[in-house]
């Protein structure tokens, strides 16, 4: 009876029915409402964490580079002592090869003159080209002269379009800078200067703010100078424009294992190192303006010596 009674179908129980659907529903939309906004809470929160986390981060970055050479003061001698890698043990050349390693920041080694008429060498010779992206060279060992996507040989250019440029008063500036790097070089790490030999290349860099276009544009990768050139001892870098004068972005960094040391360029600031992996680097990008120096290295090895640049 009581069964009969459970399964009747009375109005009221319709009503009931229809009631608890209703109840049901509204539970389900609400539970709907609730977790969808836990969901956007969630996903939103995460959006802002992970935010924070990159600018922390950046910020940690720019934290952890810790100025060695600032632009804003001249340094008569900086000199950072860094333990030698062991790429130099194999090789011969005793007197030579680095046995003391390191880093080495002199403004006042380079007449400003001198590095004011290699700027407008550089100015010159690198308008003759550029690259489609944001790195030029210019070598004046081979001639090799960035345009668009690869190199001509500025010599040919200069030659066949009878241009003014790379005179001998030009190489004889570049010679008297040369031979002042040759002598700190060998001075700072005890060689005798007739057993160290400039190498090539030996170039004119221009960075500006255009997209990378090829490989060669990507001049900001952290790369070791022994592997990168093969013949380099001791790398030395003449600045020919200023940070935060001429360019923003664009240090010098030295990658070490628990910091970032960077070399602000200055025109007329002479950086070197020895080319091993004790000294990885790379060039910070550049924010803003354009960046000019000249590269000018030494090799130990005397079959990857190279004469003077010279009209050609
Ligand atoms: O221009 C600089 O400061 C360094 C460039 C560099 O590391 C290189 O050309 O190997
Ligand atoms: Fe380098």
């Amino acid at each position: 009876m009581s069964g009969r009674k459970r399964n009747t179908v009375t109005k009221r129980n319709v009503e009931n029915l229809i009631d608890d659907k209703a109840k049901t529903k509204k539970q389900k939309h609400s539970t709907c409402v609730v977790s969808s906004s836990v969901f956007y809470l969630g996903a939103g929160l995460s959006v802002v964490i992970s935010l924070a986390l990159f600018i922390y981060l950046m910020h940690r970055e720019e934290n952890e580079f810790e100025t060695l050479v600032p632009a804003a003061s001249k340094v008569k001698r900086s000199f950072y002592k860094v333990p030698c890698s062991n790429d130099y043990k194999l090789e011969k050349f005793e007197a030579c090869k680095p046995k003391t390693c390191g880093r080495v920041v002199m403004d006042d080694l380079i007449d400003e003159d001198d590095a004011l008429h290699l700027l407008s060498v550089a100015k010159k010779g690198l308008a003759l080209g550029g690259s489609s992206g944001g790195a030029s060279i210019l070598d004046l060992h081979s001639g090799a002269l960035s345009k668009d996507n690869a190199f001509i040989n500025i010599y040919n250019v200069i030659k066949s379009e009878d241009i003014d440029l790379l005179s001998l008063q030009d190489f004889s500036i570049y010679r008297k800078v040369k031979n002042q790097i040759h002598y700190a070089i060998a001075r700072q790490f005890n060689i005798p200067q007739d057993k160290l030999y400039l190498t090539k290349p030996t170039f004119f860099s221009r960075m500006n703010m255009k997209e990378p276009s090829t490989i060669h544009d990507e001049y900001w990768h952290a790369h070791v100078d022994k592997e990168t050139y093969g013949s380099f001892h001791y790398t030395s870098l003449l600045y020919l424009s200023t940070y935060e004068q001429d360019f923003t972005g664009g240090r010098f960094i030295f990658i070490d294992k628990n910091s970032n040391k960077t070399v602000e360029p200055r025109l007329g600031r002479v950086s070197f190192f020895t080319s091993g992996s004790e000294n990885l680097h790379r060039v910070e990008r550049l924010k803003d303006g354009v960046r000019y120096a000249i590269t000018v290295s030494f090799t130990c090895d005397p079959s990857q010596a190279i004469q003077d640049p010279s009209y050609k």
